[in-house]
């Protein structure tokens, strides 16, 4: 063990099995339960990434301290006379970035506070009422855990995860934590208003594409609007604590979102950075706004027009964060595939179909550390 490093008290080499089990109750539970007044002090070996794999340590690296500013889209302007400007602006971003900020949407600030709230409340419950929540069935509609893929990763991320699948709700949501009491009630409510607003903004980026020209229901002989309200979402609360040595490692490795949309809502620590022109970019937290990017989904349905981009986090030595990655796209068993009218000769189909359970067996079978899985759907 390395000088210093302070670990639960049954915790007693790092190659022990006990060691390994202690790390997959995740890092939540590595900080609340050491030996030395409540500070750990190093990061252990299971965290440490390769050198070339930290932060700060290559060419991409090097601007870290520059924050991005980010498009951003009002969303009340959207709704309004200056509609047709915003889509344009909306499109800009969507191309340029794969990322923009999200103001003025119209889900309350008591709506936002209170799902940060019962995220954290969540997350300071002892370690065996989060741990009723463990599975590791991908189909599970509650799954809290640890990493980015616990039953995979050599190294482990520095952070735990609630996710909440939100299909059908009526099903899904008696799995859901039934503590703090709250929990349930505020966390549907959230998700059924980023629910609407992605809706509202898969709206504004088919217009963007041109794909809203016929009567709205039909977009093509596959597909039509009713797929997207009945489409899928997945919310993932992400819980970073604080890390004694966040140079060494990563809150989330570099990754793309698998579906159409993400709307993230982030406390006001920052953590998130996207690549861009590569640079690693940090994201300035704006108070009570979404972060929304582009996933696999929509670079496929988009036949690579828009983009997904490779994002990960950064933790701290002061401040543990919150985030909740709202994630969207068709139902499951929907096969997601380029826009026919987004193929032509100039154009040509650029990735094959896939599906929701095609994903599913692929971050099951391998480590999904970048942009692999949509590499794999790649035509050319
Ligand atoms: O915590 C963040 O800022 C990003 C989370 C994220 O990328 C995800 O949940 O997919
Ligand atoms: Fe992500």
């Amino acid at each position: 063990m390395a000088p210093g490093l302070s670990m639960p008290a049954e915790i007693c080499s790092e190659d022990d099995e006990q060691f390994e089990s202690s790390y997959q109750k995740g890092v939540k539970y590595l900080s609340d339960n050491n030996n030395n007044n409540g500070i750990i002090t190093r990061v252990p070996t299971k965290y440490i990434l390769p050198a070339l794999d930290r932060p700060n340590s290559s060419e991409a690296d090097h601007c870290t301290s520059t924050n991005l500013n980010l498009p951003v889209i009002d969303f009340a302007e959207l709704q309004g006379p200056n509609r047709t400007q915003v889509i344009k602006s909306l499109a800009k971003a969507c191309e340029e970035f794969g990322f923009f900020q999200l103001v003025n949407h119209s889900i309350s600030r008591d709506v936002i506070g209170n799902m940060i709230e019962v995220s954290k409340s969540f997350f300071e419950l002892s370690f065996d009422e989060r741990a009723k929540y463990m599975s590791s069935d991908m189909y599970s509609p509650v799954r809290y855990g640890t990493s980015f893929n616990q039953s995979k990763d050599k190294v482990f991320c520095w952070r735990d995860f609630l996710k909440l699948s939100c299909n059908p709700m009526s099903n899904a949501l008696s799995f859901w934590p039934s503590c703090p009491v709250d929990f349930r009630e505020v966390a549907v409510d959230y998700s059924s208003q980023t629910k609407f607003l992605y809706l509202m903004l898969m709206e504004a980026i088919l217009e963007s594409l041109g794909l809203l020209e016929e009567p709205m229901g039909k977009l093509n002989d596959k597909q039509t609007w009713k797929d997207f309200e009945d489409g899928s979402q997945l919310m993932v609360v992400n819980c970073y604590p604080s890390c004694p040595e966040p140079d060494l490692t990563l809150g989330m490795p570099p990754h793309s979102d698998y579906g159409l949309l993400t709307l993230l809502l982030q406390d006001e620590v920052k953590g998130l950075q996207i690549q861009h022109q590569g640079k690693w970019l940090t994201v300035e937290p704006i108070p009570n706004c979404f972060v929304v990017n582009v996933g696999d989904h929509l670079e496929i349905f988009s036949n690579g027009k828009y983009q997904s981009v490779l994002h990960r986090v950064l933790v701290n030595s002061s401040k543990s964060r919150i985030s909740i990655a709202s994630l969207h796209s068709l139902p499951f068993n929907c096969m997601i595939r380029p826009s026919p009218k987004l193929v032509d000769e100039a154009n040509p189909r650029r990735y094959k179909d896939t599906d929701f359970a095609t994903f599913l067996e692929y971050v099951s079978s391998r480590e999904p550390k970048s942009k692999n899985f949509l590499e794999s759907r790649k035509l050319m």
